[in-house]
């Protein structure tokens, strides 16, 4: 079978309530009838804003969370109504330390979800071993949890999530909150399941992650597809413009919209890092747009511009719409 995800017009509604005194019942849409496809053993990214609905995703197709409306399946098993035949098939991993015993060893750790996934002891005592090789635990194996680091425990959790050696494997910002070291070496361990045959789903908040790693990228926005291609397919979104960023003080909405009609300039993005603002401009031909845009800054602190080739992070921008002023 090819295709080993098939999502369908997918609707999920949650009720929740609005207001502090008289409070009032509101239905949330969080999934707004989204449809894509997974092939075997594609690494296939979920990007969205925060609530843009990707849990949500994750936990229907994890047999988690019912839909409201709409068809998902995996290996060929409704994720709600066949969850029984499709929960031996599927794993789910997510991002930072909870989910493990800390006062059992990894070792430890690992027989125990073996026995909740009902491996057999044959199985298991070969593949433990394997598993604490490939997250390069085997010489820490037997130490309690509560002394690895954040990126040990964030591999274990990797290897935790293989116990019943799925056939797609569902990750949840695996690397959240990992020095760029440990994301390496876990990213590596992603693209060695995925080299294993291994069909993986994952969400991640960073965009050059997605980039490395993703043979294709669904962008949610509010429910909605805004995007699904491949990283190389949506960075061409922005073919024919560099950006210009600028780190500045106090800019005015009013002198941002001065910047946003020039002529040459596609569009503006501003983000606040503390008491800074960045300002990422993307234009056909950003040396020559310096000194117009510079003219309109001269009363305000500018401390550093750089202009750089647009990256997956921009077409993200211009799709989802990003933060502007
Ligand atoms: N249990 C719930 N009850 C009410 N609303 C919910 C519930 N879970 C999620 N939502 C809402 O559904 C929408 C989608 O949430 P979801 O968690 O799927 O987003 P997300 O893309 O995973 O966001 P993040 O990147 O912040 O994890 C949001 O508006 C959220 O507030």
């Amino acid at each position: 079978m090819n295709k080993v995800i098939e999502v369908k017009n997918l609707v999920r509604e949650y009720d929740s309530a609005k207001g502090i005194i008289k409070k009032e019942n509101v239905k949330i849409q969080a999934l707004k009838g989204i449809s894509f496809d997974v092939n075997k053993g594609e690494i296939f990214g979920l990007l969205g804003q925060n609530g843009a609905g990707k849990t949500t995703t994750i936990k229907i197709l994890t047999t988690l969370l019912a839909p409201t409306s709409g068809e998902a399946e995996v290996l060929g098993y409704k994720s709600f109504g066949e969850e029984k035949q499709l929960r031996p098939l599927i794993n789910f991993i997510f991002g930072g330390e909870r989910g493990l015993y800390w006062r059992l060893s990894a070792r430890d750790n690992l027989t125990y979800f073996s026995d909740l996934y009902k491996v057999d002891k044959k199985t298991r005592q070969k593949r433990i071993p394997e598993l604490l090789e490939l997250v390069g635990l085997s010489d820490r194996a037997d130490e309690k949890v509560e002394t690895y680091s954040k990126g040990m425990k964030q591999r274990l959790m990797i290897a935790r999530g293989l116990v019943n050696d799925p056939e797609v494997i569902f990750m949840d910002e695996p690397t959240i909150g990992l020095d760029p070291v440990g994301a390496r070496d876990l990213r590596k361990i992603i693209r060695n399941l995925s080299s294993l045959g291994k069909t993986i789903m994952l969400t991640t908040h960073y965009m050059f992650e997605a980039d490395e790693l993703c043979d294709r990228i669904a962008i949610i926005n509010k429910g909605e597809l805004a995007a699904l291609d491949t990283p190389m397919n949506l960075k061409s979104i922005n073919s024919g413009f560099s950006v210009m960023e600028v780190k500045v003080i106090g800019v005015t909405p009013d002198k941002i919209n001065k910047i946003r009609s020039l002529e040459g300039i596609e569009n503006v993005f501003v983000s606040q890092q503390e008491l800074l603002q960045v300002l990422q401009i993307q234009c056909s031909n950003c040396s020559d747009m310096t000194p117009k845009v510079m003219n309109i800054l001269k009363d305000n602190k500018t401390l550093g511009i750089n202009i750089r080739e647009a990256t997956l992070e921009d077409a993200y921008l211009n799709l989802v719409g990003g933060v502007t002023a």
